[in-house]
């Protein structure tokens, strides 16, 4: 539950509160599927306004809650899914439960961009293109594009990512069946089986044309050993063939326990009778296979391609077959999809060909429909998914743990800002995280993230999420610098404190600089909610609930009671106070946490007083 409202906080547009489920008593199987969320800010991550028309004891408890703690709970319209490829049923009927499903195939470009900003996630195969243009076209709205399937090729990450919109695939539903499409053309190409069918259905009887080869004792070079490659490589040592593997990034040890053995490129191309090709498209892998690289192999060489057909140069595979150096190719992919009518690859009386059939089985599909219907319901109740392709994974046991820490990273980076005076400029943010656990396991991923949330958005129209903190800082230019310090504390807390610093500004409240000229705020989780605890030199301690006033004075009596008055007055309620001083009465800094927000003559009234030398209004 913790982890839950964590990730929401990560992910939700402008969390200017925390999630309040961590607090429901409700069972998290109860509400798992409940479209509730409390927040003050307008919109949810996903811009969803909540239900009014739910479970009424759930609603009382939101609606207690946030008078607690001056939330406000709003109604949500159902959001939309935009389904741009067939889906299994059992996905489709999972994604019903949540959201309205809009199941429009075969869309043109034109018309996924004319859709797509009336819609909150978007569900495709390998046949839709998620372009930059898709990603600019839905105005924000569009917050989680779910790929069901493995390959992400299709989807622009980075156009993903800057837009904050989540990308999450399904990788593991339909591992077995491409490894069984690749195993089903392997065994139809060396038997000629496609051809030999052609031949027998056009009234010919051609028994000595259609002599095969066997696969016994032949060596299968398997490039890519992730899942499907690994699986390939069980099936074949099945089959009797000797299984080399290229992958530079697999574990040996892996492969040792299938009995396959790891080789270079070279080595495996130069070896194998065989070649099955799983390796993901990438800058990298584009045109591996290419003039230069048939020329190493062994000649007579037979391949399969189930993965991409961009990482083969394909006119350079029709040259390859034309002379005789590949013997026959069998190809569930292509560069282009479909490939144009008149390919000469396709049309070559040498090469198998499927149209991208490897996911196509009835269990692979109703498998990764379940499994992408349920990241994407995932990331739109603000869940941060498993299967995110562009946010870090957290294991949801670290994020429950960091859970009030999240929401105080992202309290902090929001009271620094406004503690900056106009003009300035941000430009470099530092992080002091202490602990008493050993500091290099501590994952600050998105404590970051959140510090950066809470520094950009009081400031911008851009909306900050997990997906998106890090390249927003860096197209800001936000250098953030974090470090970490060992202290002697309670090592059952992950943190002690976090430290919020930023250098070479200046301050509308002076008395937020520290002795070395930087803002510094620094809070702490007490009994789960975060406190405020320090502000430039001074220790305070007020709850970071409401918004908070600071300000600075001589210490002296009567002073609590003037704020007090003129807030009183305005019905204005103080949930929290507490002073900081250097000495008595010296300098001292009132922290006072408000429930609403007082108008501008309330606090020009505070800022009057003249007890006090300076002061400031902080909207948390
Ligand atoms: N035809 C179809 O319908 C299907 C195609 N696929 C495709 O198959 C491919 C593999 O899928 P999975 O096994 O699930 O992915 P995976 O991520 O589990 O495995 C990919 C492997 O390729 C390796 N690799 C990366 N760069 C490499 C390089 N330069 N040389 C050799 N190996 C390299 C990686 O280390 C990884 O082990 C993907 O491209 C995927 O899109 C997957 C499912 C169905
Ligand atoms: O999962 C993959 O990578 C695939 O290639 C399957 O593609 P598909 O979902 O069948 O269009």
């Amino acid at each position: 539950m913790a982890a839950a409202a964590a990730a929401k906080a990560l992910l939700r547009p402008s969390a200017t509160t925390p999630d309040l489920s961590p607090r429901f008593p409700l069972s998290s199987s109860s509400s798992s599927y409940l479209p509730f969320r409390a927040s003050l800010s307008r919109s949810s991550f996903l811009g969803l306004r909540l239900a009014d028309s739910a479970n009424s004891k759930i609603s009382a408890l939101c609606r207690r809650s946030a008078r607690n703690t001056g939330l406000r709970i709003e109604a949500a319209a159902r959001p939309t899914v935009l389904v741009a490829e067939k889906l299994g049923e059992a996905g489709l009927a999972l994604l019903r439960e949540f959201a309205n499903v809009d199941c429009s195939y075969n869309l043109s470009p034109e018309e996924l961009c004319a859709k797509i900003s009336l819609c909150d996630a978007l569900v495709v195969r390998s046949g839709t293109k998620v372009t930059r243009e898709v990603f600019e076209a839905s105005k924000g709205r569009l917050k989680v594009v779910g790929r069901a399937g493995v390959g992400i090729d299709n989807v622009d990450l980075h156009a993903a990512t800057e837009s904050g919109c989540l990308v999450v695939n399904a990788p593991t539903a339909n591992t077995v069946a491409a490894a069984e499409h690749g195993i089903a053309l392997l065994a139809a190409m060396a038997r000629n089986v496609s051809q030999a069918d052609a031949s027998m259905k056009s009234g010919k009887w051609q028994r000595n044309k259609y002599v095969g080869v066997s696969l016994v004792g032949k060596t299968l070079a398997v490039m890519g050993f992730g899942k499907v490659g690994s699986e390939v490589a069980r099936r074949a040592k099945g089959l009797g063939m000797h299984v080399i593997a290229h992958d530079p990034y697999a574990p040996a040890d892996r492969a040792r326990a299938i009995g396959v053995e790891l080789v270079s490129f070279d080595q495996a191309i130069a070896t194998a009778d065989f070649i099955s090709l799983h390796m993901p498209l990438t800058p990298t892998t584009a045109k591996i296979f290419n003039d230069e690289t048939f020329a190493k192999v062994k000649k007579g060489v037979r391949i399969i391609n189930v993965a991409r057909g961009g990482v083969i140069d394909e006119d350079a595979l029709v040259r390859a077959l034309d002379n005789g150096i590949v013997a026959q190719a069998a190809l569930d992919v292509f560069t282009v999809e479909p490939p144009p009518k008149d390919s000469k690859l396709v049309m070559h009386e040498n090469v198998t060909v499927t149209p991208h059939l490897g996911a196509s089985t009835v269990e692979a599909q109703e498998g990764v429909a379940v499994e992408i219907a349920e990241a994407v319901i995932g990331a739109l109740k603000g869940e941060l998914a498993a299967t995110a392709v562009n946010a870090p994974m957290v294991p949801a046991e670290v994020l429950s743990e960091l859970a009030p820490y999240v929401i105080l990273a992202e309290k902090l980076g929001r009271l620094a800002v406004q503690l900056v005076a106009g003009g300035s400029g941000i430009k470099g943010v530092k992080v002091v995280y202490t602990s008493a656990r050993d500091p290099d396991h501590l994952d600050t991923r998105i404590l970051r993230a959140m510090i950066t949330k809470g520094i950009i958005e009081p400031i911008s129209s851009v909306f900050v999420n997990i997906v998106n903190a890090d390249y927003t800082a860096k197209q800001r230019g936000l250098r953030i610098s974090e470090e970490r310090i060992l202290r002697d504390s309670s090592p059952e807390a992950p943190l002690d404190s976090i430290q919020v610093h930023l250098s070479h500004v200046e301050s509308k409240f002076a008395s937020a600089l520290s002795d070395a000229g930087d803002i510094t705020v620094e809070g702490k989780v007490k009994d789960g909610i975060p406190h405020l605890t320090l502000v430039g030199s001074f220790s305070v301690d007020v709850s970071l609930e409401g918004n908070v006033i600071l300000c600075r004075n001589v210490d002296q009596p009567g002073n609590i009671g003037r704020v007090g008055r003129i807030l009183g007055e305005k019905n204005i309620n103080i949930s929290f106070m507490s002073v900081g001083r250097t000495a008595p009465r010296k300098q001292a800094i009132m922290a006072i946490g408000v429930d609403e927000e007082p108008d501008k003559e309330t606090l020009q009234k505070i800022g009057e007083t003249p007890a006090f030398e300076e002061f400031v209004f902080l909207k948390l």
